[in-house]
């Protein structure tokens, strides 16, 4: 996959040389099952059309430009999560644009002129409700009279989940109350976190219990006690997690792995979110407790 960085005004060197493709255009954060619909047919026209097959997205997230009176957002996929991804579904060509305030005035056809034809794309594919262009004025409709002689447009229809849209919004609301569980209906996999392990101990009969830093871009679950799947070395391990701070630089998990005969150094860790078991029913002053513990804490 090639990753190719825009910030505007663009200079001309960047689109020259350009093979044709097919764009899926939207931000992605999760990269859910909507998402995936989109990908899943932009991907499959590319074959069709033999064009290369192509995702524009933005970083940060539009919201951190057009209010940034509100706090930074926090991603469930932080920017380099969310390439790994697009790399697995074989994206060919990974446009990342800048959202600057200056990007955020361009009107919607000076957006399509300048970033969708220059990079000379044959097809667009997005969702229903996709907007683009200064305060969102452009939107599916007015892409296909924009694109007209230049692009064909393919809008993808609601993907949703019980009557209700599957989106990023929506799986943001699940982790803020703590409802990991459901998370899968709409990711279409568990809420995943990249960690790497600031220190670790072994506990009891094969046992580990180590204390994990995630980045702060991450958005975490409610804080409290959870059922967890870590990956570490290409093996997977039941286990027990909760969170102990979050400052500036991130946050600080606790993680107790069951049943882990792991013996070599871990540096990078995987968790995926299963289950909600109780509130913080932990505080610092009680890791003493869990480390004495044979059994996980459940
Ligand atoms: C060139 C451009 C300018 C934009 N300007 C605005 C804006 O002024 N106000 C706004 O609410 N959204 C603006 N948007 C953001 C879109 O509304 C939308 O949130 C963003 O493109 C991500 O699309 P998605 O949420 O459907 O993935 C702009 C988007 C683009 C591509
Ligand atoms: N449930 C869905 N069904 C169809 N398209 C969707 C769905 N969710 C998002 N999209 C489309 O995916 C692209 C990225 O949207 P984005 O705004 O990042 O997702 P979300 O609405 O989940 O935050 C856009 O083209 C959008 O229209």
């Amino acid at each position: 996959m090639e990753t190719i960085h825009l910030r505007y005004p663009m200079e001309k060197t960047t689109v020259c040389n350009r093979e044709s493709c097919v764009l899926a255009l939207g931000f992605f954060d999760g990269i859910h099952v909507g998402h995936r619909a989109i990908l899943e047919k932009a991907k499959q026209i590319a074959k069709q059309k033999q064009l290369k097959f192509g995702v524009m997205t933005f970083f940060p997230h539009p919201k951190d430009i057009l209010f940034p009176e509100k706090k930074p957002m926090k991603y469930l996929t932080p920017l380099k999560v969310k390439e790994e991804g697009f790399k697995e579904l074989g994206v060919e060509k990974l446009f990342i644009v800048e959202f600057t305030p200056d990007f955020s005035a361009l009107s919607p056809k000076e957006f399509v002129d300048e970033y969708i034809c220059s990079f000379k794309c044959k097809h667009v594919v997005a969702g229903f409700d996709y907007c683009y262009g200064a305060k969102g004025k452009g939107n599916m409709e007015t892409m296909v009279g924009h694109g007209a002689g230049k692009f064909e447009v393919t809008v993808i229809s609601k993907v949703k989940h019980h009557y209700e849209k599957i989106s990023s919004t929506a799986i943001r609301g699940l982790l803020a109350h703590g409802r990991v569980r459901d998370i899968p209906s709409y990711l279409g996999r568990p809420y995943q976190v990249q960690g790497t392990p600031l220190y670790y101990s072994h506990v009891g009969q094969n046992n580990i219990f180590m204390e994990i830093h995630v980045d702060r871009e991450y958005r975490l679950p409610k804080p409290g006690l959870y059922k967890v799947k870590v990956e570490v070395n290409d093996s997977s391990y039941e286990g027990v997690c909760h969170q102990m701070f979050i400052n500036k630089n991130g946050a600080s998990l606790l993680v107790q792995m069951k049943k882990c005969d792991c013996k070599e150094d871990f540096k990078s860790v995987n968790i995926s979110w299963l289950d909600f078991i109780k509130g913080e029913p932990n505080k610092l002053n009680d890791m003493n407790k869990y480390i004495q513990r044979d059994e996980l804490v459940i």
